[in-house]
């Protein structure tokens, strides 16, 4: 099986209108690979309108969804409310929810779970921090969150998961390749352990942190790693080469 190489812009708290219709035209003057799938994720606000300006080779995902369809949940949105948009992704377990909106492992998974039965697919981030890397115990610390997404999700084919090292995050620290393809690959033998060898060969496991447009190449010629979240470089127009890393 061939995992085809998935990169993911993740916008963040960043923009406007005018802002966003200028990215979406440079994301529209980008050739994107046939064996590449890009995902955009602009804040929620601009969602529909950023869906509605792109081609139709560049998808649209949320940066989060609540885990219930509606009701008395003032601020929160549901997948289902995506899905009426058309929009077919969400972003879930980012480390700045984890860190600034107290997600926990278990919340992260229940919300996965929710947005898939809802038909969304879902780019769930998992990470270390800083510390916990210094501590050795990052392959614990990815386990654990791994555990809780698995503990409510079965099915892992429309999953793509995104180790992110919080230290790498908008810092100008990347992981070597070596130190990211090392935790892809324990992932992916976790997948085929406590999943199945079926999930651990068909989901795209994605590095973030700090990627751009001059060290895209070296990460993407990894083994196990099948793709991107990219958050700041893909406000910028190097977002093109890193769509272009894998040709
Ligand atoms: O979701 C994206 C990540 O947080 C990476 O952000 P960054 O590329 O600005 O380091």
């Amino acid at each position: 099986m061939v995992r085809n190489f998935f990169v993911g812009g993740n916008w963040k708290m960043n923009g406007s209108v005018a802002e966003a219709k200028k990215l979406v035209d440079m994301l529209n003057g980008f050739e994107v690979p046939s064996n590449t799938e890009v995902v955009v994720a602009p804040p929620a606000l601009y969602v529909d309108r950023v869906n509605q300006g792109l081609k139709k080779e560049i998808k649209v995902a949320a940066q989060n969804t609540y885990l219930k369809a509606s009701g008395a949940y003032t601020g929160e949105i549901s997948p289902q409310m995506l899905k009426d948009m058309g929009v077919d992704w969400v972003v879930l377990g980012h480390s700045e929810r984890r860190e600034y909106f107290n997600e926990s492992d278990e919340f992260v998974g229940e919300k996965t779970a929710f947005a898939l039965a809802a038909g969304v697919s879902v780019i769930a981030c998992i990470g270390e921090k800083l510390e916990e890397r210094e501590a050795n115990i990052t392959n614990d610390v990815v386990a654990r969150q791994m555990k809780a997404i698995a503990e409510k999700v079965k099915d892992w084919t429309n999953v793509v998961v995104a180790y992110e090292p919080v230290w790498a995050i908008g810092t100008g620290k990347v992981a070597t390749p070596e130190q990211a393809q090392d935790v892809h690959c324990f992932l992916r033998e976790w997948l085929a352990k406590n999943v199945s060898e079926m999930a651990a060969e068909n989901t795209r496991i994605l590095y973030g942190g700090s990627v751009n447009g001059g060290n895209c190449k070296t990460l993407a010629g990894k083994p196990d790693i099948d793709g991107f979240l990219v958050g700041g470089a893909s406000l910028k127009p190097e977002f093109g080469d890193i769509i272009k890393s894998r040709n």
